[in-house]
């Protein structure tokens, strides 16, 4: 007997360096043994020690990419990462809403590690208008939900106070991580639903060895979805395989390193 195959689609850009963007997602969605597809947005030239140039596609060509797979093989969830434009943000939302996929995981990427954007500043309107009210789980870290809210985030109430605004814009779980945050020896992602507040802890690591951190959890967040598992139980394993891909690190580049995709499988899987 066939066992039920679980699919996924990425729409995102491409990280040459394999750490962050398209690759990562990939990695995440094949680790956990669901089939992964993807949209291209942007090809970036990329590496550890920064972003050396970034190619936007077409609005055709990414239209494209997402009705043939919606037109044959479907998914199960889908994830969104780099979408660089306002105008591919829309097709985005198109497509969505024409295929009914309700199992939506917006991670909005605006700026890689070293600075370069990767989303254009007046498209931050297009994502909050078109995309975010879709999202069934939308996974912004700290500068993100600043930008998206437009308020500062210093402390646990002000990340509380953000993930209400995202609510009421439309994203049914609001997750704000907590990479960013100055918390010493924890990195707490906060879950809100709507109704209540859920905190998501992990050791903080200390290394420089963090590139795509944000991909690789909300694609693991996606593929979980993929498999029908409730979004807290989704986010639950998100947490461990990111803190395994951070913990086991591979010390690849010579700036900040991609983490480890295989670790969770190696310590929970095999
Ligand atoms: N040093 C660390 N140690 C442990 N967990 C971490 C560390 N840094 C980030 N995380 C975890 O990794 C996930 C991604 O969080 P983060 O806030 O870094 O996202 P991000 O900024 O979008 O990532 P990226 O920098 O790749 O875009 C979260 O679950 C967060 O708690
Ligand atoms: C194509 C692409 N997508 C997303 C990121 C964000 O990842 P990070 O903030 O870790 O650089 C990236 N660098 N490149």
């Amino acid at each position: 007997m066939v066992n039920q195959v679980y699919k996924a689609l990425t729409i995102a850009g491409s990280d040459s360096g394999g750490g962050a963007g398209i690759q990562a997602d990939l990695k995440t969605f094949q680790e956990l043994r669901v089939f992964g597809m993807s949209a291209l947005t942007a090809v970036t030239a990329q590496n550890t020690l920064g972003v050396q140039g970034v190619y936007p596609l077409s609005v055709e060509a990414v239209e494209q990419q997402i009705e043939s797979i919606g037109t044959d093989l479907g998914a199960d969830a889908v994830k969104t990462g780099m979408l660089f434009n306002a105008d591919i943000i829309q097709a985005v939302a198109k497509k969505v809403k024409q295929f009914g996929w309700r199992r939506l995981v917006v991670d909005p990427v605006m700026i890689a590690k070293g600075g370069a954007p990767l989303l254009q500043e007046a498209a931050v309107s297009a994502l909050k208008t078109h995309l975010l009210p879709l999202a069934m789980v939308a996974t912004p870290n700290i500068p993100e939900a600043e930008v998206l809210t437009g308020m500062k985030i210093r402390t646990l109430e002000d990340r509380q106070e953000a993930a209400k605004q995202l609510h009421k814009i439309g994203v049914t779980y609001v997750v704000i991580k907590g990479g960013h945050d100055d918390v010493e020896n924890a990195a707490v992602d906060l879950l809100y639903d709507g109704r209540e507040f859920s905190y998501f802890k992990g050791a903080r690591i200390e290394t420089r060895h963090t590139h795509g951190t944000g991909c690789t959890f909300a694609a693991a967040v996606t593929a979980e979805l993929a498999k029908g598992r409730s979004v807290h139980e989704a986010i639950k394993t998100a947490k461990a395989f990111i803190q395994a891909a951070i913990e086991n690190e591979l010390g690849i580049g010579n700036g900040h390193g991609p983490t480890n995709h295989w670790a969770y499988r190696q310590k929970w899987m095999s």
